[in-house]
């Protein structure tokens, strides 16, 4: 585990869990400049991975809430979080096969103001909720879209415990979102890239 306090754990999930990351912001006069991704680091410091596509959504309401979704093998996919413009409350939840921490969640609060970002690794549900309003999300994910392969977790089921905040507006779910089962009838993952 990086003892470097530019990543962190997110959780208790041990080696290989979800982390946040605070690349290093060069600040002078004018305002700052920062790497917000580079595959050799990625690679050397976070997880030895290649990124297949770049995704970003748009959530104009605060309270926002999107997922908990995930994709199957042969299409799991590992995701890199990055917060455009606002703030979210980033939930995840871990469906590894095996995995001696199967079905614990974890959250943290990421925004555009800090920079900060969250690497969810492959096997985990992930969600968020919005916390300020016209919030832009942008991820990195390591395995194209595949919506035959996806899979979803009932955001609020009481198994996980995830303390939502309190802005969390069940208006704002998708018609599929509100269908998700609950962990107990979620099948575990088998989580390759
Ligand atoms: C994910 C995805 C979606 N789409 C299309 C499908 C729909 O027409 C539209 C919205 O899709 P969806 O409602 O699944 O979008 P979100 O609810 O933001 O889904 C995301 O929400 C949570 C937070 C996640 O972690 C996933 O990355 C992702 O599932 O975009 C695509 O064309 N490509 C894609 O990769």
């Amino acid at each position: 585990m990086s003892n470097d306090p530019a990543i962190q754990p997110v959780g208790s999930f041990g080696e290989g869990g979800p982390l946040l990351l605070r690349p290093t912001r060069h600040g002078d006069a004018r305002g700052w400049f920062v790497e917000r991704f580079s595959d050799a680091r990625f690679r050397a410091e976070v997880f030895d991975t290649v990124f297949a596509q770049d995704n970003r959504s748009f959530s104009a309401r605060i309270g926002t809430v999107r997922g908990l979704h995930f994709q199957r093998s042969p299409f799991a996919q590992g995701k890199l979080i990055d917060i455009a413009a606002g703030a979210i409350f980033d939930a995840m939840v871990d469906l590894r096969e095996g995995s001696p921490t199967y079905g614990h969640s974890a959250h943290v609060t990421i925004d555009a103001a800090s920079g900060a970002q969250v690497w969810v690794p492959a096997g985990f549900a992930h969600g968020f909720c919005t916390l300020q309003p016209d919030t832009i999300v942008d991820y990195k994910v390591t395995a194209r879209y595949a919506p035959e392969t996806e899979g979803g977790l009932r955001w609020d089921d009481p198994a996980l415990s995830i303390p939502w905040p309190d802005c969390a507006d069940p208006e704002t779910l998708t018609e599929k979102d509100r269908r998700w089962p609950g962990l107990a009838d979620v099948a575990p993952m088998t989580a390759t890239a």
